[in-house]
């Protein structure tokens, strides 16, 4: 196999073109068989071996640096780097990153996950490089769904005025996840749709032959023609006029082509950007003709494209999907808003009852946010649907544009909690800290299907800003018994007893339950509460378990800084000095890739471990009857029976 001879960096550039031919169909053959075994990101890997090998011919990594936008398409470059073998654990605890990660790697030069940041992060690596005279190249990979993001023309902006060599690829497969939309995508249309490729050789040398500018290079003579030429020419003049060099569009699936392309592109002394075309799934029927479904799997069946997961009870996603829809069937008012997430967040079923109420931003989270704002200053209800780690890029337009005019948008918040196996950038785990932070923002947190549903019809009648937030994967079934109406602010109490108080937000209702029945075998009483409202919290309820308890538990899945928790110790600390309370959280710190169970286990937030930490802490023998002592002391009352 030739792919048995790539183990570092250098090793393609020792092959001939029949063997780089081989090693393309190896390399998808790999992919295809790996990702359908263990999940990952397939039909955007299909769409870049090529791209990736001819980068790897043209240019010297690590040396060069290159910078891949959201990084999901990565998994050729690590092959080419030499990290193979470390397939078998992509995504898994303890194993290789889906994402390029510095720490795994010195040919990653820029940890990515969110979209459209690697045109400015290769413009920083690329100002570095000149302010300390070092001399390498940049490459910054940015697809056409990226290139909808608003950073990306920051970036563009500020790369115009660049005097030294900076490239810039666009991967443009005419997709996003799901449809890519747009002004810009229908500029890339035109493009695609126009001559064909560039052919550098001979199109643009017999046509530049009439140009007065003998003996440079092709790229050269392209960058000093004159704009009345250059518009017969260049199909990009959008870049032109900007100040960036244009050179397109490419056949992505052409190695050579490539490989030419980006060594006249290393010849400028400004940006360039190189356009090239690719098919999203190439060489995998079912995804090149289903994109969509192949942008990220579970394991699946190669032969037929079927998931082998058995199929699941419905997601949160699901329950939102369906209850958005019948809530705007009755109120027409109600709008959808996603940024470039259809599909992940459910609003598809929405966009296709309601198409003139559905709006697909591209992958523009802040405009998302502050044009949803607008909308309900016209009189709308809009419902942003957004990951919870992709609103972290609404924050300033939540606070700005939405909260500070009380406006009623709501946002449910998806893939809350820990997601699995993207890692770190993609947990949803700071939500209630940044939400909570802001002033006349609303939070609540459903602890099963039913409370979803019932949240979201809350959430439409309420008025003012509010995000409801629930966690990635199947909704829970249970507690299906405890279904009170949601009053604001208000929780719920699900089984009422005293001594030791859970109180427990979201996901983590679910855990108390388990929490609670493990201490009951165990011979404590326990009372689980469901705070629901994590801005404003219960103050009542607390209170109320104050009387009879003397320790209280709060469990979320967020970090613990800024979180439910701490301002719930706050208020007790404040008023009940003798209560000791115990947060179970998330740790300050980034959560790396991994099974969420494991996750959970290792972070300390699963049942065992919460039962440990409390038997450990708080209730050993000795220690409970201290922590009794302790209660009669500071109340006056003796309480234990
Ligand atoms: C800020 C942010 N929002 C949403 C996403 C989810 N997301 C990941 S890949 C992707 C589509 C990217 O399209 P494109 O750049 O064209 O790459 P392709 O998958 O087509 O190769 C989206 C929306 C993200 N990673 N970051
Ligand atoms: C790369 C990226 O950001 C998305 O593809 C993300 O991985 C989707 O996550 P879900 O699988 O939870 O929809
Ligand atoms: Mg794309």
């Amino acid at each position: 196999m030739i792919l048995d001879k790539i183990n570092g960096p250098e090793d393609i550039k020792k092959l001939n073109k029949q063997e780089l031919d081989v090693l393309s169909q190896e390399i998808r053959d790999f992919l295809l068989e790996k990702i359908s075994t263990i999940g990952g990101h397939l039909a955007s890997n299909l769409g870049v071996v090529e791209l990736t090998m001819a980068i790897y011919l043209a240019f010297d990594l690590p040396k060069d640096k290159v910078v891949w936008d959201v990084g999901h398409q990565s998994y050729t470059h690590k092959i080419l780097s030499g990290r193979k073998a470390a397939f078998d654990e992509l995504r898994q605890f303890g194993g290789i990153s889906g994402f390029p990660k510095r720490k795994e790697s010195p040919c990653d030069a820029f940890d990515t996950g969110h979209s459209s940041t690697s045109i400015s992060a290769g413009l920083g690596l690329a100002q570095a490089r000149d302010v300390l005279g070092e001399d390498h190249y940049v490459v910054s990979v940015i697809g056409d769904g990226a290139l909808t993001g608003g950073m990306a023309y920051e970036a563009l902006n500020n790369a115009a005025r660049m005097e030294k060599n900076f490239i810039i690829i666009l991967n443009d497969n005419n997709m996003s996840i799901s449809e890519n939309v747009g002004g810009m995508s229908t500029y890339l249309s035109s493009i695609r749709t126009g001559e064909g490729y560039l052919d550098l050789k001979k199109h643009v040398t017999n046509v530049l032959s009439r140009v007065p500018v003998v003996g440079d290079s092709i790229i050269e003579k392209i960058s000093r023609t004159k704009n009345g030429i250059k518009q017969l020419l260049i199909p990009g003049m959008l870049f032109e006029n900007m100040g960036i060099t244009y050179l397109g569009p490419i056949d992505g699936h052409n190695t050579k082509a490539l490989t030419r392309a980006f060594r006249e592109a290393k010849k400028l002394n400004h940006t360039v950007l190189v356009h090239v075309i690719t098919q999203k799934g190439k060489g995998y029927s079912f995804a090149e003709k289903n994109p969509s479904r192949f942008h990220g799997v579970e394991p699946f069946d190669i032969l037929t494209g079927e998931s082998k997961k058995e199929k699941k009870n419905p997601s949160y996603t699901d329950v939102f999907s369906k209850t958005i829809c019948r809530l705007a069937e009755a109120d027409e008012k109600i709008v959808a808003v996603t940024a470039a997430m259809p599909d992940g967040t459910g609003l598809k079923r929405f966009a296709k009852q309601f198409p003139n109420r559905f709006f697909d931003v591209g992958i523009a989270e802040q405009h998302a946010v502050t044009s949803a704002a607008g909308m309900a200053a016209g009189g709308l209800k809009p419902v942003v649907a957004v990951y919870s780690s992709f609103l972290q890029r609404g924050f300033d337009q939540v606070l700005h544009d939405v909260c500070i005019q009380n406006l009623p948008v709501v946002f449910a918040v998806d893939r809350a909690g820990l997601v699995g196996s993207d890692g770190e950038t993609h947990q949803g785990i700071f939500d209630y800290s940044f939400l909570t932070a802001v002033p006349s923002m609303s939070v609540f947190a459903p602890k099963n299907l039913w409370e979803l549903m019932d949240g979201m019809e809350f959430a439409l009648s309420y008025g003012a800003p509010i995000a409801v937030r629930y966690p990635r994967g199947e909704a829970y079934q249970g507690l299906k018994e405890f279904r009170s109406p949601i009053e604001f602010g208000k929780g719920e109490m699900l089984y009422k007893e005293k001594d030791i108080a859970l109180l427990a937000v979201g996901s983590m209702v679910s855990t108390g339950e388990h929490v609670r029945e493990k201490l009951k075998a165990d011979g404590w009483n326990c009372t689980l509460a469901n705070g629901r409202f994590i801005k404003p919290f219960d103050k009542e309820l607390v209170d109320s378990l104050a009387k009879d308890h003397w320790l209280m538990v709060t469990m979320e899945e967020n970090v613990l800084q800024g979180g439910y928790g701490l301002n719930i110790t706050n208020y007790i600390h404040e008023n009940y000095p003798h209560i000791k309370v115990v947060n179970i959280a998330l740790p300050d710190s980034y959560v790396e890739h991994g099974n969420v169970s494991l996750l959970r286990k290792g972070l300390g937030i699963d049942s065992d471990s919460i039962i440990w930490r409390l038997k450990k802490e708080y209730l050993d023998l000795e220690r409970q009857d201290t922590e009794w002592k302790h209660y009669k002391d500071e109340t006056g009352k003796e309480k234990k029976e």
